[in-house]
């Protein structure tokens, strides 16, 4: 980077679908222009539950109103049940599920709770650890017995598994069926059960028409399409109701999007958002490419020509801080494009997402972990702010195993859309004839909030395309029902007689 470079760090571092039938066992073996101010910086903000009448009552919490169908998924939680949540994106299934974690470490206690998903950005945001770090399984292909043998020899990764009452996974879409069979086939080995998935109560949520598994085009791929699939859960629900846009055209849009045909209606309102020029700087670029993510920004970054600051993460714990989107090194100037990675203030806007730009670096009142400068940024809402250290933490089975502490920025004139899923933004450009495989596409549109933060170029109908699996397997969905009363009562005296 051509710029100097300055080190502030201290380097120490809806519908409804349930089983007719109870779950059952499973024994299938086969390997198949506002007046800015400045704020203070705010500890946040995962929904938690106070007073268990909260969680009886299931309606309000930290001034969310639940949809109904999100009320029913938290009985259905509560009652012990094994859950898929789907959904479009925007429709609230993170943040129902970063509340669900909440009630099932009361129904469990948080020892035996333990929170995953596919990727290290998606497990960030619900302070969880990634899928293979938690089943500890290593990445090459192996058989079953095998992958067995290497949780057995791991005293620690047995341990977890053995004390594992509920499994939370996110962004499913992005689990492979084979790997979804192993995890299934590993719970009954070792907690010596032949009930499906040794009798864990299984909490899964992701939306099959984003982001797929990189895996084999051949043979099965999504994890819909594992074995066990069905008699995973009680009940697979799809949530209707989308929070993160309120446009009736966007809605209606993005829902065409992801099913991968857009009418010549939704066709011609992409084409309003075409640009015949440039987008200015402070719009967010999406990229499929990472490389593409990485030009842009040091590009950007040289031509300010300022001085660079650069924050160095400071890792503690026994486990490794496996990476997420916290930088291991973040180097910002003065005038960069920037990005919040963690809710401080949601009222205020200051959430995970909001993007501003870097207006100078200011002497930290207190020793700061990090060195003794910190960030002024002015956000696009008006807002200013000094961006103190923050710590994320992997909590595994209600212990924290490790923790990284960084300023929790990012550099925002590009991102890849790997690196977005899970976001919502105010603005975003893409070029839509650079995506490639299923979902991108809509992933890269459904951050957006509205009409108007949305630019695209190189408008590319045929790269909008949905899975024919996928399209297949959310048609079944649509047909099903809750579970009944009384399979709940019978499934909670289950669960309760297990605990
Ligand atoms: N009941 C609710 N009331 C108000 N806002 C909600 C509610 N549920 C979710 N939201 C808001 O809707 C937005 C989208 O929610 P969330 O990110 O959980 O959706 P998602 O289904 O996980 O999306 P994606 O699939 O894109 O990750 C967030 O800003 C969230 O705070």
């Amino acid at each position: 980077m051509g710029a100097k470079l300055f080190t502030a760090a201290v380097t120490a571092v809806g519908a409804f679908r349930t089983r007719s039938s109870r779950r059952r066992s499973f024994s299938s073996s086969t390997n198949t222009g506002r007046k800015p101010r400045i704020a203070s910086p705010k500890k946040l903000t995962t929904p938690s539950i106070s007073n268990p009448k909260d969680v009886e009552k299931g309606d309000t919490v930290d001034g969310i109103e639940w949809a109904d169908e999100q009320n029913q998924v938290l009985a259905q939680v509560r009652c012990g049940s094994s859950v898929f949540i789907t959904g479009s994106a925007g429709s609230g299934k993170t943040l129902l599920l970063q509340h669900i974690i909440g009630v099932l470490e009361q129904v469990h206690g948080p020892q035996k709770v333990f929170v995953t998903a596919s990727t290290g950005v998606a497990a960030c945001a619900i302070r969880g650890q990634t899928l293979h770090s938690f089943a500890a399984i290593g990445f090459g292909k192996a058989d079953r017995d095998t992958l067995v043998d290497r949780v057995l020899l791991n005293k620690s990764a047995t341990k977890r598994w053995k004390k594992v009452k509920a499994l939370v996974i996110d962004e499913v879409s992005m689990v492979d069926a084979e790997m979804f069979e192993n995890l299934e086939f590993i719970a009954r080995q070792v907690k010596s059960s032949n009930k499906v998935w040794g009798g864990i109560q299984l909490v899964v949520s992701g939306d099959f028409f984003q982001l797929p598994p990189i895996t084999s085009q051949y043979g099965k791929q999504f994890a819909f399409e594992a074995d066990c699939w069905d008699a995973s859960f009680d009940a697979q629900v799809e949530l209707k109701k989308i929070f993160r846009q309120s446009d009736p055209r966007l809605i209606k849009l993005l829902d065409g999007m992801r099913k991968g045909k857009g009418d010549s209606e939704d066709l011609e309102v992409l084409k309003q958002s075409c640009l015949l020029s440039e987008p200015d700087s402070s719009v967010v670029r999406l990229y499929p490419r990472i490389e593409d993510v990485k030009r842009v920004n040091n590009e950007r970054m040289e031509s300010l020509g300022e001085q660079v600051f650069m924050y160095k993460a400071i890792d503690g714990g026994i486990d490794g801080f496996k990476r997420g989107i916290v930088a291991d090194q973040l180097e910002i100037c003065r005038g960069a494009r920037v990005m919040l990675i963690k809710n401080l203030d949601t009222k205020s806007q200051l959430c995970n997402g909001a993007t501003g730009t870097v207006a100078g670096f200011f002497l930290a009142k207190q020793n700061s972990s990090l060195g003794e400068y910190l960030p002024l940024v002015r956000f696009d809402s008006g807002i200013q702010m000094i961006i103190e250290p923050e710590r994320w933490e992997i909590v595994e089975g209600g212990k924290v195993v490790a923790w990284r502490e960084q300023i929790p920025l990012i550099l925002a004139w590009a991102l890849s859309v790997h690196k977005c899923q899970g976001m919502t933004l105010d603005t975003l450009h893409t070029d839509l004839s650079r995506a490639f495989g299923y979902g991108m596409v809509y992933v890269a549109l459904s951050r957006v909030r509205s009409l108007e933060g949305l630019s695209l170029s190189g408008f590319n109908p045929f790269k909008i395309k949905a899975h024919p699996k996928v399209v297949h397997f959310y048609e079944q969905l649509g047909s099903h029902k809750l579970l009944k009363d009384d399979e709940a009562d019978d499934r909670m005296k289950e669960v309760c007689a297990d605990c």
